[in-house]
């Protein structure tokens, strides 16, 4: 590892040569042939486009990207991105991410990532909605958006809003098709969204949190004991993600939120920091300055580095790296965000015994509950509606004898109406949702944890998860033939 000596900052691979780094540090332990190691790892292809609209009198050009990863899968599945410094590595960094995470969690997608270059911030509504259009446009007309081959979703800059543009320009370009809002996952429940997807990667890294608890070995390894309760974090980036997984690990699971890192600075209290109250500050002037009750530092970084247990990096990538690693206090870092530990970072951290819960598992909350959506979408039901039917059925059958009971007991015991809506409730969407998702990420933490306690050559969590995830993908090539 280079060291610093001159102030001059160490120069890192990039986004997509440490994803490969990792990669390779995976299959170097894996038994693959040369050919499907290359095969796994290249990305499939990556279009860019260039295109104009007519905004504020001119003519402006935009640049996007989709890149495919994987297509051992199909449909390939993977966000969009709006941000100024969106480039071809990274759509095809976080496209192989997609591949990866998709197969780690068992939904059946390959992998593929957007990006429109562009600062969302700097554009009105209706602009923006024109702009969306067109790129939507762009992108389907070859197929890269598109219910059974290619459904993008929300990611940085982007949320239900755009997803509802897409979902509504792909309608339009393909009116007979009758699958049409299966194009796009993430869009608002009233136009053909989920319950709970907005939330849901969020939800996820609490989930995993959660489950990563649940092992006091597991914890131990982290220097850490006990439960999510009191445990100290420490937050990058108060948007989509970072905003519900600070939201619910302190309103349900009695962590405190110590420090959130902003883009104009950031926000430290030892007794924890009203998450609510700070998100509704941050919408109302833009920025975490000036918020009352906690010291404000214009030094974000210096937060980054702060004392804690668990630190969430739930912005960009490559925010903790060989500048800044060697200061990072927290024994576990949980990645919210796609690729925010660089490679050489993460070894650092590695041999420093710091324990990662790695992005293409923590963050995947929101590719599960996309596949939801997908699903739901595609069967023209709504989520839930067949089990609630038989739940009915068979709380009515309980029911029905409660009431015998209820009679034979006379005053003995009467069954309040409370205690019978109960039995009689069901399940609806937003449980369906939640127990699936809950499910999905105890099931593949076990998978990862299995690889990562078992053998003697894996150190680390990162590479139990690649070892996992590429398997699966070895294992679709080969039954498919190449
Ligand atoms: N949205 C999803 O469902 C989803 C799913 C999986 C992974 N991710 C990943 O999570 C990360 C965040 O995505 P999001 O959807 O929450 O985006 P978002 O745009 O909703 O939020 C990003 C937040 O980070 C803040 N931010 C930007 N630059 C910053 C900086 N330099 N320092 C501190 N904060 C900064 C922004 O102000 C914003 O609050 C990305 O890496 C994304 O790829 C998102």
């Amino acid at each position: 590892m280079t060291s610093m000596t001159d102030g001059t900052a160490i120069r890192e691979p990039s986004f997509r040569d440490s994803v490969n780094l990792m990669f390779n540090r995976a299959v170097a332990l894996m038994d693959l042939s040369p050919g499907l190691e290359e095969k796994i790892r290249v990305c499939n292809a990556t279009y860019t486009v260039r295109f104009g609209v007519r905004l504020r009198g001119q003519i402006h050009t935009f640049t996007g990207y989709r890149s495919v990863h994987s297509e051992h899968m199909e449909p390939v599945k993977g966000g969009i991105r709006y941000a100024m410094n969106v480039n071809q590595d990274e759509v095809e960094a976080l496209a192989a991410l997609m591949t990866f995470k998709c197969a780690l969690v068992e939904t059946p997608f390959g992998g593929s990532k957007g990006g429109l270059c562009i600062d969302p911030r700097a554009w009105e509504e209706h602009e923006l909605e024109r702009i969306t259009r067109r790129f939507a446009y762009e992108l389907a007309k070859r197929d890269l958006i598109n219910p059974s081959q290619n459904v993008p979703a929300p990611d940085m800059g982007t949320g239900e809003r755009e997803m509802a543009w897409i979902a509504d320009q792909y309608r339009r370009m393909n009116t007979t098709d009758i699958n049409a809002n299966a194009c796009v996952t993430g869009k608002p429940l009233h136009a053909g969204g989920i319950a709970g997807r907005v939330e849901a990667t969020g939800r996820g890294v609490q989930y995993a949190l959660r489950e990563f608890f649940r092992h006091p070995k597991d914890v131990a390894e982290a220097g850490l004991s006990g439960k999510l309760d009191g445990k100290r974090i420490i937050v990058q980036g108060l948007g989509n993600v970072g905003y519900h997984a600070a939201s619910f690990l302190r309103s349900e699971d009695g962590a405190k939120i110590i420090g959130i890192i902003e883009r104009d600075g950031a926000l430290y209290d030892e007794r924890g920091l009203d998450v609510e109250a700070v998100a509704a500050w941050i919408k109302k002037y833009g920025g975490v300055s000036d918020f009352p009750d906690a010291t404000h530092s214009k030094d974000g970084a210096a937060v980054l580095e702060s004392d804690c247990d668990i630190l969430i990096p739930a912005a960009l990538e490559g925010v903790i790296n060989l500048n800044n690693v060697t200061r990072i206090k927290a024994n576990l870092i949980i990645e919210a965000a796609n690729g925010p530990i660089t490679a050489g970072a993460d070894e650092y951290l590695r041999e420093k015994g710091v324990i990662v819960i790695p992005d293409m598992y923590a963050n995947a909350g929101g590719v599960t509950v996309s596949y939801f959506e997908w699903v739901k979408n595609l069967s023209h039901i709504r989520f839930g509606r067949m089990q609630r039917r038989q739940e009915e059925a068979r709380h009515q059958l309980v029911v029905d004898e409660l009431e015998r009971l209820d009679k034979y007991l006379g005053d003995a015991w009467t069954m309040t109406p409370d205690f019978k809506t109960k039995y009689l409730r069901g399940a609806d969407e937003l449980e369906l949702v939640r127990s699936g998702l809950d499910d999905t990420m105890r099931t593949a933490y076990q998978s990862m944890r299995e690889v990562w306690h078992s053998r003697e050559d894996v150190t680390d969590l990162r590479v139990a998860a690649y070892l996992v995830s590429i398997g699966r993908v070895a294992a679709s090539y080969r039954a498919m033939g190449l």
